[in-house]
């Protein structure tokens, strides 16, 4: 298996440039199915989550070529929705629910194997998925075999949905699907993600007529096809966030290139707190640390409030301030498992229900942590590059879904980490 060892203690100094945002990338390239005739699609990370959705595009038939390193052209000239060959790959991520979506909204019909991802501890519901799709006038069901099926037999038609829980997942599938729909579908209550616009920019880019988003209401005006066009993802919030957060723990001065600056504001407002300098630029941020840390708190929310993907990397950071801070989930109920590991390290953190309370200590100690998921394998390469010693991350597997050459981009400012086969 793979691990990382990283050798802590050392200041981040330097230039770092961060990729096209995961979650945006996921959702659009199972849109790209959706487009007649080519579809080029610029500045897609290259992480095992997107490429994952392109083998399943392929897998389906749609024709891939990959122009440069961040840039792909797909053509979808005729698909197999039933290909087996997709349903192994489905169960490997989350966003392979978006080819519900996307295949019921241009097929009519959709079967799918039971979305993969991250797990914070329990189920992660598909209900609200379901309820939209529903409206729309399709019929789900939820195999016990493990898989999702979707039928609009007499063509899906525009509603009014009004979701009960703000989800992002059901806001991007469920406009996936609206975007060929008879008629008018509004839906209330929506995320208002930055990959929520982005995927609704791309899709109206090659023709639909999708308003609102970044707003609680979006309104989907059903379109015949969409058109072939190019678009480029918007750079990663959360893989920004998480260099920031970086600098914060070890100290130093990063300048952290291709963001976009008001993506970044929840976490930079945060780290201000904490005692670390943030200089924000037109499409650029730089990120200096030289005193110690204050303690501070935050909750997660929902965009705008604070993203519950930076969590556990701002967590590491809380574990070397002054003082105490409290950590709130708000989103997801069981996020705090990364807490056992940090604990080895030195960290002091107590989990009371959904918050956790973390008395800062003046050092971290290296050991051997597991990653147990992407966000807290992040954060246990903050920790562990912020120790002193030798720290030892092993299921990397979790981190590399979603970081683009994570070991390539640390060590370009100052980090000693590498990548090792066991
Ligand atoms: C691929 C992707 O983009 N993943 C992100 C997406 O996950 P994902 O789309 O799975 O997360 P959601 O926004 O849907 O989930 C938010 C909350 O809604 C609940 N819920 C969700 C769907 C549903 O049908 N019913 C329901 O009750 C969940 O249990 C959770 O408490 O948004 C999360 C919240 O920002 C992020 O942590 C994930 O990184
Ligand atoms: C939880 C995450 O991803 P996913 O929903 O794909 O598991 C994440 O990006 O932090």
């Amino acid at each position: 298996m793979e691990k990382y060892i990283i050798h802590g203690g050392h200041p981040l100094e330097g230039e770092v440039t961060i990729s096209g945002a995961k979650n945006a990338a996921v959702a659009i390239v199972p849109a790209a199915l959706m487009v007649d005739g080519p579809c080029i699609i610029e500045n897609v990370p290259n992480i095992v989550d997107v490429m994952l959705q392109f083998e399943i595009l392929e897998k389906m038939g749609v024709n891939i070529e990959q122009l440069d390193a961040t840039t792909f052209r797909t053509e979808n000239t005729g698909v197999n929705l039933e290909s087996e060959e997709t349903f192994e790959h489905m169960t490997k991520l989350r966003a392979s629910y978006y080819f519900i979506g996307a295949e019921l909204g241009r097929y009519g019909r959709a079967r799918v194997a039971m979305p993969g991802g991250c797990n914070f501890g329990g189920i992660r519901p598909v209900d609200q998925h379901v309820k939209g799709f529903e409206k729309l006038n399709s019929f789900v069901r939820v195999e016990s075999e493990g898989f999702i099926s979707a039928i609009a037999p007499e063509g899906l038609v525009g509603n009014h949905i009004y979701f009960d829980v703000v989800t992002v997942g059901a806001t991007m599938n469920v406009m996936l699907a609206a975007v060929f729909a008879k008629g008018q579908t509004v839906m209330e209550n929506v995320a208002k993600e930055p990959h929520i616009v982005d995927l609704a920019n791309f899709l109206n880019q090659m023709g639909a007529d999708i308003k609102g988003a970044g707003t609680d209401k979006i309104i989907v005006n059903g379109v015949e096809r969409l058109h072939g066009g190019t678009y480029s993802i918007i750079p990663d919030q959360i893989e920004a966030g998480t260099y920031m957060a970086a600098v914060a723990a070890c100290g130093g001065d990063v300048l952290i290139k291709n963001v976009i600056p008001k993506h970044l504001e929840c976490i930079s407002s945060k780290l201000e707190d904490m005692g670390v300098k943030i200089d924000m630029y037109d499409d650029s941020v730089r990120v200096r640390r030289t005193g110690p840390l204050r303690h501070t708190n935050l909750k997660t929310l929902p965009y705008p409030g604070f993203p519950t993907d930076m969590q556990p990397q701002m967590a590491a950071v809380m574990c070397l301030a002054d003082g105490s801070s409290h950590v709130t989930e708000g989103v997801w109920a069981n996020r705090f498992r990364y807490t056992e590991e940090m604990i080895k390290m030195g960290a002091h953190i107590n989990v009371f229900k959904e918050t956790a309370v973390i008395d800062g200590v003046p050092d971290l100690n290296g050991t051997d942590v597991v990653a147990h998921d992407l966000r807290a394998g992040a954060a246990m390469v903050i920790a562990g590059l912020a120790a002193h010693g030798t720290t030892t991350v092993s299921q990397i597997g979790y981190v590399e879904r979603g970081y683009e050459d994570l070991v390539g981009k640390l060590r370009g400012i100052g980090g000693e980490i590498e990548r090792v086969e066991d």
